[in-house]
């Protein structure tokens, strides 16, 4: 039963497509609610309220996806969740209109001064006076960050006859030219705007990015926004440059710290608030919610999510197509795990013929995690499968190669470790299935599932009667069996497969036969 932590307020009928995953319960409770018993959580959805923070997700070991019902995703530890194998996904564009119109909306508020005369008004006064504003047209907009949000208010802000330039490294001048804006540098921007709207993500580079520093290059009587995030204008030197009246007025809809409380921007009257409404809308929390339920069900179904923040996104028609790939790419790395006892320091994958029209690096991930299965004691899966191979100093190089060795796909992987090397060679054929064709310098040929015993053994008659005997003597069944040699009366190999894995005493029986050079268990 797959437990759902619903912890932020999100929309329920949104909430529906989690209700036809056979098995899931959702709770709705908060992550501290001594109720929730956050080791047994498999999904978190969240908004912006809940701090999904390192401490949290090392109470939460079963936690396998962490939803955002919105876009940013600074509340989240990413980093920490990649680390542990967490996929994070969020909403990316079920909220975009409703913080573009929300952003217009203040910003029209705050040249027409409609927060205050609306107090005035219903303070019992008429001060016609007090209130003139100063219109939109005709002025120069400066966007920072023209993503999705930022592309939406220059729409609106040129139906409405403004000029606007925008800021942001990633714009081509090609999206700029079709969306009839100005690309600039932050510093023309910054002495060109008469109105200043941030809408970049917060991060290291974007955070305080409207500083003292830009704001002495601001035009006197410059009004600022930010519907984004707390922080991307620095909250203390924006109070400076209200106070010493260089700034005409300001429209905030998020804050560095939320609820601000007692902040220093609130006592002016040019300043202007809404508690982080931009994406507060019934249109908005309908798609948030409907877009992470989506993507959670199909997680658990082992479909792909195309909103992964830590994973690279995949169709369903390409997801279909490298299943195979990625099921035997598992395969061979968990064998390599079980018969490469040292540490290995290298793993170098090739892959050739039909396999290389594929993204063949996620298929290098499902390897890695094949590989760091039962090897390590960490839940490894293609989200922190490079991570891990990084941090345990272990060299990931990938190769396409044109020989398929007659197949018409191979994934071949070789492992060195301190003392050895290990290949092993896999390939899928279609309506058969996948087989190991080659491993440790032999070719053969066995379907990678179940209980295997990997016998490398010198070429003499009698080998597989002795290895027969032993096992029939202790009652054990062969289910399959197949030999591989390069060379008469030199090295061979064999590996059977059981119905139930091997014992100890057997294992032990079988290594004393003379011709024996090395024996392996593999579980798959
Ligand atoms: N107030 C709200 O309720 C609300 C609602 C939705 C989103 N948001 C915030 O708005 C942000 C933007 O949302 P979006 O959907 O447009 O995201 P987006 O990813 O589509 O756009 C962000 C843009 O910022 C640009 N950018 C990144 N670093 C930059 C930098 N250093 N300088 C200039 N530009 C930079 C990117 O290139 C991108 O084009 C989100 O990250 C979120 O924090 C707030
Ligand atoms: O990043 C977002 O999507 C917005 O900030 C919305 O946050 P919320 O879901 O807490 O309203």
């Amino acid at each position: 039963m797959y437990q759902i932590l619903v912890a932020d307020s999100i929309n329920a009928e949104g909430l529906e497509p989690l209700l036809g995953l056979k098995e899931a319960e959702i709770i709705q409770k908060k992550t501290n609610d001594p109720e929730v018993n956050l080791d047994q959580i498999d999904a978190l959805l969240v908004r912006s309220a809940t701090k999904v923070t390192e401490k949290l997700l090392n109470q939460m070991p079963s936690l396998k996806i962490i939803a955002r019902a919105g876009v940013g995703v600074d509340n989240i530890d990413v980093p920490a969740a990649t680390k542990k194998g967490i996929i994070v996904i969020n909403a990316p564009d079920g909220n975009t209109i409703s913080t573009a119109e929300h952003t217009f909306a203040m910003m029209a508020s705050l040249l027409r001064n409609i927060p205050q005369a609306h107090s005035s008004v219903k303070n019992k006064e008429w001060k016609r006076n007090a209130f003139i504003g100063t219109e939109l047209y005709g002025k120069r907009l400066g966007i920072v960050g023209m993503g999705r949000i930022g592309s939406e208010i220059a729409k609106r802000a040129k139906v409405f006859g403004m000029n606007v330039n925008v800021f942001d490294p990633f714009l081509t001048k090609e999206r700029a030219a079709k969306l009839g804006v100005e690309s600039s540098t932050l510093d023309e921007l910054l002495v060109a705007a008469d109105i200043i709207t941030v809408h970049t993500p917060l991060t290291p580079e974007t955070k305080g990015i409207i500083n003292e520093e830009a704001l002495k290059k601001t035009k006197k009587g410059v009004y600022l926004l930010n519907c984004a995030r707390g922080g991307i204008i620095d909250e203390q030197d924006l109070a400076t440059y209200v106070g010493n009246g260089h700034v005409g007025g300001v429209a905030l809809d998020v804050f560095e710290t939320e609820p601000p409380g007692e902040h220093p921007l609130l006592k002016y009257e040019n300043v202007i608030v809404t508690p982080h409404l931009g994406a507060s809308t019934k249109e908005a929390q309908l798609n948030v919610a409907t877009q992470v339920a989506k993507e959670v069900r199909y997680f658990f179904e082992d479909l792909p999510v195309s909103n992964s923040i830590n994973l690279p996104a995949i169709s369903k028609d390409i997801f279909e197509k490298i299943q195979p790939f990625h099921q035997i790419s598992k395969q061979i790395g968990y064998i390599l795990s079980q018969c490469v006892k040292e540490g290995v320091h290298e793993l170098s994958i090739t892959y050739s013929g039909s396999v290389t029209n594929l993204e063949t690096s996620y298929l290098t991930k499902a390897m890695l995690s094949g590989f760091f299965k039962n090897r390590i004691d960490v839940n490894v899966n293609e989200v922190n499968a490079l991570l891990t191979a990084k941090e345990r100093g272990i060299t990931v190089g990938e190769k396409i190669s044109t020989d398929a060795f007659g197949y018409d796909n191979c994934i071949t992987v070789s492992a060195k470790g301190e003392e050895n090397a290990f290949t092993v060679r896999g390939t899928f054929i279609d309506h058969y299935g996948p087989r190991i064709v080659y491993l440790n310098g032999f070719n053969i040929d066995f379907l990678p599932e179940g209980n295997l015993l990997y016998i490398q053994h010198m070429d003499r008659p009698g080998v597989i009667g002795h290895v027969g005997q032993i096992l029939g003597d202790q009652g054990i069944n062969i289910a399959t069996m197949q030999v591989g040699r390069k060379q008469a009366g030199g090295e061979a190999i064999m590996v059977l497969a059981f119905d139930k894995p091997l014992n100890d005493h057997a294992l032990a029986s079988l290594e004393k036969l003379d011709e024996i050079v090395s024996i392996n268990s593999i579980n798959l």
